[in-house]
């Protein structure tokens, strides 16, 4: 099995790349399917690792799963095989995908019972799943951590509507704990609930298949317990990860690329992110295109001082970015401070831009100041390894804008969630093998 990527870089790029379908959103939409013995429809699903595990899971535990076209399946939970949650097959298989923590809302709300093995993932630091067990005991289910197997065990033969204020506005937290109210007897209502557009079209898609659900969008839901749930149909939006990390290689490469019907209204504080950075785009139609731009210029604060990017919960500036933005601030005029206040370990990744001669300064693990080289040099080809999703899709860009060859190890980290990445760069005219 080819496991890493060989890249020449220094190649300007050119052309039109259109967003998979988002990543995050999928891994909600799909545990939806365990709530209704109906035939749910979804399009727009991206070909990438994460999302073909959580399919392959569904099918394993008994849902119908049809392929009509490339992106297109249709799910149909009818007969859900209870045996195969304590079965060492289902304890290997849903450890590997953090996503599949979902499914346990929905099996909770349709069979009062579930079970997860402990997910494992990126190295990013410490990621508790608190919020998602606090949400369901409030609901009136009794929770097992087995401490050895790293399993948890969860019964919940009569759910009932509540009122719930989440310790942290928790994305998957959040979707779990809705998954679960869905059915539940009486009104549940969740605040500080998180609410990014992930959320927000998986509310949509419940509401279209019965439930009762309003407050979409605010940190304030109210679900009103429903007796059943129907099929539906569903579409996901483009991947505003991707097309954020889209905008961060036409800057750093200094190429013209279009990124397709983007759905602009959907992304939030993103472009505005970008913009700020000194990166020049235009909205055309609901495609965003980005100039060839030799140099961009990092904004300072109103006052001059030091520009600081952080993250925060949605309408904020989601963290699954920052490491773009952070590996794209190396080649601009000027500075800034990155702070990534959620996770503990997803800055360390720096060492690897050093290595390839970035200015940057680690402050501790959370805050990073980055001292743009404005290209005047260029960063130089190395070898490295990935150590989660978005640190790798951050280093493929630094080794595309590079001078020279490098390599990077452990691609799964980014074919979990970026599609068929080297075939899409390569018609753009970048130069990778798959080695
Ligand atoms: C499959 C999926 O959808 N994964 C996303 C989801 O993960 P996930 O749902 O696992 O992440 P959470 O929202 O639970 O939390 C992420 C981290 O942020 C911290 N935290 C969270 C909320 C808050 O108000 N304050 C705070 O400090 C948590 O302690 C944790 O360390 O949301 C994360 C945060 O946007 C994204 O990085 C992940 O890509
Ligand atoms: C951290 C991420 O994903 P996950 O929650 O699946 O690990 C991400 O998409 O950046």
């Amino acid at each position: 099995m080819k496991n890493a990527f060989e890249i020449i870089g220094g190649k300007k790029l050119k052309g039109e790349i259109i967003p998979q379908g988002a990543k995050n959103e999928s891994l909600q939409i799909l545990s939806a399917v365990l709530l209704t013995e109906e035939k749910v429809t979804i399009s727009n699903i991206p070909d990438i690792v994460d999302v073909n595990k959580l399919i392959e899971l569904l099918g394993d535990m008994g849902v119908t799963v049809e392929r009509l076209n490339d992106d297109t399946y249709t799910f149909e939970a009818k007969n859900i095989d209870q045996n195969f949650f304590q079965s060492d097959a289902f304890k290997a298989k849903g450890g590997g995908l953090r996503g599949s923590i979902m499914i346990v809302g929905p099996l909770l709300a349709r069979f009062g019972k579930a079970a997860i093995p402990k997910p494992g993932g990126d190295k990013i630091g410490r990621r508790r799943l608190d919020t998602h067990f606090l949400g369901f005991e409030k609901l009136g289910a009794r929770f097992n951590y087995d401490t050895t197997e790293e399993f948890y065990n969860v019964d919940a033969s009569n759910l009932q509507g509540t009122y719930i204020l989440l310790d942290e506005a928790s994305v998957t937290g959040t979707a779990n704990i809705v998954m679960a109210a869905v059915l539940a007897k009486g009104t549940t209502t969740i605040y500080n609930a998180a609410c990014e557009p992930y959320l927000q079209q998986l509310c949509k898609m419940l509401n279209r298949m019965g439930a009762k659900i309003s407050g979409i969008g605010s940190n304030l839901l109210t679900i009103e317990g429903v007796e059943r749930l129907g099929g539906t149909e569903h579409r996901m939006l483009p991947d505003m990860i991707e097309i954020g990390s889209f905008i961060g290689l036409a800057a750093m490469t200094g190429s013209e690329i279009t990124i397709k019907d983007v759905q602009y209204k959907e992304l939030g504080v993103i472009p505005d992110v970008f913009k700020r950075l000194g990166i020049k785009m235009e909205l055309r139609g609901d495609d965003i295109f980005i100039p060839e731009q030799d140099h961009y210029e990092i904004d300072t604060f109103i006052d001059g001082s030091i520009l600081t990017v952080a993250d925060a919960p949605w309408p904020g500036f989601t963290p699954d970015l920052l490491s773009i933005v952070l590996v794209v601030a190396t080649q601009a005029k000027g500075s800034v401070l990155i702070h990534q206040k959620m996770f503990e370990s997803r800055l360390f990744f720096v060492d690897k831009l050093l290595d390839m001669g970035a200015n940057i300064i680690l402050c501790d693990p959370h805050r990073a100041t980055v001292i743009g080289l404005d290209k005047r040099i260029q960063l130089r080809g190395i070898s490295m390894t990935s150590p989660d999703i978005r640190a790798g899709v951050s280093l493929l860009i630094a080794a595309l804008s590079a001078k020279g060859k490098s390599t990077i190890y452990n691609i799964e980290q980014i074919e979990r969630g970026y599609q068929h990445i080297d075939k899409r760069l390569i018609a753009l005219g970048a130069d990778i093998k798959r080695i």
